[in-house]
């Protein structure tokens, strides 16, 4: 059946979203909406959609379903202004707004109006913004919240069976919190993370500040822990005005961590600091052990290595130079003189297949997946 899906905010997450759409019901027609013309105007050219507007009221009346996906202050402004527009009868009305407190609040808006919201929540993205950043596979394996406030009346079951179909080929894992909850894990999660991230490249500009020395020395560490302070900052002023409570309890218990181990460092009590590690290290060595076991990537691929300096690099570069498109990588097990295992993820059954048949070429043992 011919459906008409309205994307209106058609930047990472919702031209990500489009291109799943479009791979897996190729019928649909999509409409994108945008207040910046190049995403329109990029995405019509690419086919992503098939009709863009500036404004939501232009086109919300012809959709089956409207996916919100702008900033979250954007997502707010634009629910009351659909609860004033001509929409057609059972309208699902869905968003991907990272906070739920707020939205879903509004969402009782629709409830006498006989309108389906469903709240939702990809869990993954990225500190790159804009359409040019979206792709088709950008949440293959990754959680995706639905709020369950609005699941015990109405939205009816089959509103929710037709978005979950709408977006099976994001290949998601589908998680019911109440709204609540929602604010609360990813307040720990994401939005705590994002501070500090932030904070930690504040303060080390402010440490090289008339230095010729400079953050460019920092390595693998602070790389990695600070990735997502290149994230946008409209978007995360957004996130942390619409978690504000939340937000301000998790900095104080974050404010007590530091006094711990400022006090654990004062009083030179090596027990306490080593703990403060172990403990941390032991949590988090467990979620990519939880992650392999629990959430086996559609595409994957696991790979022996022989327990010696360079053997993983080794087999990123065998891909690289094939030129075959690794979307993740987890070493399962490397302990001394054994042998480790590599978890590969590829986007594609041919990615994968070419993988394996270039590290096979090159001597390495593949053990599943194929
Ligand atoms: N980036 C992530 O990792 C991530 C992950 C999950 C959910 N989210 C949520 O998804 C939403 C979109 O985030 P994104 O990363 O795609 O951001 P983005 O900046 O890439 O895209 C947002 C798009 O919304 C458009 N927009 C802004 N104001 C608009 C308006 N008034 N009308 C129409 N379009 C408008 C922008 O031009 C842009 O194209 C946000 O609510 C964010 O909280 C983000
Ligand atoms: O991977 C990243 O760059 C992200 O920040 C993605 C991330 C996160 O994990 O915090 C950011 C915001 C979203 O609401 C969900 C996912």
């Amino acid at each position: 059946m011919m459906k008409t899906i309205v994307i209106d905010g058609l930047g990472l997450i919702g031209g990500s979203i489009a291109l799943a759409i479009r791979q897996q019901w190729p019928q649909y027609k999509i409409i994108g909406v945008d207040i910046n013309h190049h995403s329109l105007t990029y995405a019509k050219e690419r086919e992503i959609i098939d009709d863009g507007f500036a404004q939501l009221q232009n086109c919300a009346g012809k959709a089956d379903i409207i996916l919100l996906a702008a900033p979250v202050s954007v997502i707010l402004k634009h629910m009351d202004q659909l609860t004033q527009m001509q929409l057609k009868p059972g309208v699902i009305i869905t968003d991907v707004g990272s906070t739920k407190k707020q939205i879903m609040a509004k969402a009782s808006l629709f409830i006498d109006q006989g309108i389906h919201f469903i709240g939702g929540h990809p869990m993954a993205g990225s500190h790159k913004t804009t359409i040019t950043a979206s792709r088709a596979n950008l949440f293959q394996s990754a959680y995706y919240f639905l709020i369950s406030d609005t699941l015990n009346d109405r939205p009816s079951k089959k509103a929710v069976d037709e978005l979950q179909a709408l977006l099976f080929g994001l290949n998601v894992k589908w998680q019911l919190v109440s709204a609540r909850q929602h604010d609360q894990i990813v307040a720990q999660i994401s939005h705590l993370p994002h501070i500090l991230a932030s904070g930690l490249v504040n303060m080390a500009q402010d440490e090289f500040r008339g230095s010729t020395l400079s953050l460019k020395l920092a390595a693998g560490g602070f790389r990695s822990l600070t990735r997502i302070a290149s994230s946008d900052p409209d978007m995360w002023t957004d996130i942390l005005l619409s978690n504000r409570q939340t937000l301000i309890d998790k900095i104080d218990t974050f404010n007590e961590l530091l006094q711990h181990v400022k006090a654990a460092i004062l009083s030179s009590d090596r027990t306490a600091i080593r703990n403060y590690f172990r403990r941390a290290k032991i949590t988090r060595d467990s979620i990519n052990a939880q992650a392999s076991s629990h959430s086996p990537n559609f595409y994957d691929l696991f790979v022996n290595i022989p327990d010696r300096v360079g053997s993983v690099a080794e087999v990123t570069r065998i891909l690289t130079e094939a030129e075959i498109n690794l979307i993740n990588i987890h070493i399962l097990e490397i302990r001394e003189e054994i042998n480790g295992v590599l978890q590969l993820s590829f986007s594609n059954q041919n990615d994968l297949a070419d993988a394996a048949c270039a590290l096979k070429q090159h001597g390495l043992s593949v053990i599943r997946g194929e």
